[in-house]
C-alpha cells in the first residue's frame, strides 16, 4: 500500500489528531491470560435505549446506562485489571486512579457498534484489544461530506482516543471476523467526577 495511504498508525488517509496507537500493548501470554480470566466474567448483553446492540459488557468501577439512568457505581476495579491500568495510564499521561472506569465488551463474530462519540461525562479512552483484529473506523462531518479515517486495532494493540479524535470525530467498528474482546479504560473530564 502506498505510504500515503498508511501511515505508522495504520491509519489511512490520515490520522483524526488526538488519536494515538501502540502496537504490541500486550504480549501474547498476557492475552492469553486476560482472554482465561474474560471468560468467566458475567457478560450482560448490551442495551442501548431499548435496542439490543449484539454485543455483550461488563463493567467496573462505574457503569454508565443508556436507560436514562446515566452513572452507577460499579463493582470495583479487579485486580487482573490494575497493571493493565497503570500501563493504560501511562500511555494517556494520566493517574492510574484516574481511569476509574472500564468496560470490558466482547463481540462474537458478526457483532460490531454503530456511529458514536463516548458520552461527555468521560474524557480519554485507552482501548485495549484482544483476539480478532477490528477496523476502528473515523469520520467527522466537513461541510457537505464526511472525512474519514480508519485504524486496524490489531490483537494486544492499544490506541488512545483524545482531543479531535475523542471531540469532533465519531467512530464505529463493522461487524466482526471473528471473537474480539475490548477493554477501554476512561477517565471524566474535568468537573464531571461522580461523587
Ligand atoms: O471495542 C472498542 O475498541 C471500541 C468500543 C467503543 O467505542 C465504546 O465502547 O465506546
Ligand atoms: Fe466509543
Amino acid at each position: 500500500m502506498a505510504s500515503h495511504q498508511l501511515n505508522m498508525f495504520g491509519a489511512e488517509p490520515r490520522p483524526p489528531e488526538g488519536l494515538d496507537y501502540r502496537a504490541h500493548f500486550l504480549s501474547a501470554a498476557e492475552e492469553q491470560d486476560l482472554v482465561r480470566t474474560l471468560r468467566t466474567l458475567p457478560f450482560k448483553p448490551f442495551e442501548f435505549q431499548g435496542f439490543l446492540g449484539n454485543r455483550r459488557t461488563v463493567s467496573f468501577g462505574w457503569n454508565y446506562r443508556f436507560d436514562g439512568s446515566g452513572l452507577k457505581k460499579a463493582e470495583e476495579m479487579p485486580s487482573f485489571l490494575l497493571a493493565l491500568r497503570d500501563r493504560a495510564a501511562a500511555f494517556a499521561g494520566l493517574a492510574p486512579e484516574a481511569l476509574a472506569h472500564a468496560l470490558l465488551i466482547e463481540y462474537q463474530d458478526g457483532a460490531g457498534i454503530g456511529w458514536h462519540r463516548d458520552r461527555p461525562v468521560f474524557d480519554k479512552v485507552v482501548g485495549i484489544s484482544l483476539l480478532a483484529p477490528a477496523r476502528l473506523r473515523f469520520r467527522r462531518r466537513r461541510e457537505e461530506k464526511w472525512e474519514r479515517s480508519a485504524l486496524i486495532a490489531e490483537p494486544r494493540s492499544a490506541y488512545l482516543i483524545d482531543g479531535p479524535a475523542r471531540n469532533e470525530w465519531e467512530h464505529s467498528i463493522p461487524p466482526m471476523d471473528g471473537l474480539r474482546y475490548s477493554i477501554t479504560f476512561r477517565n471524566f473530564r474535568f468537573g464531571q467526577e461522580p461523587s
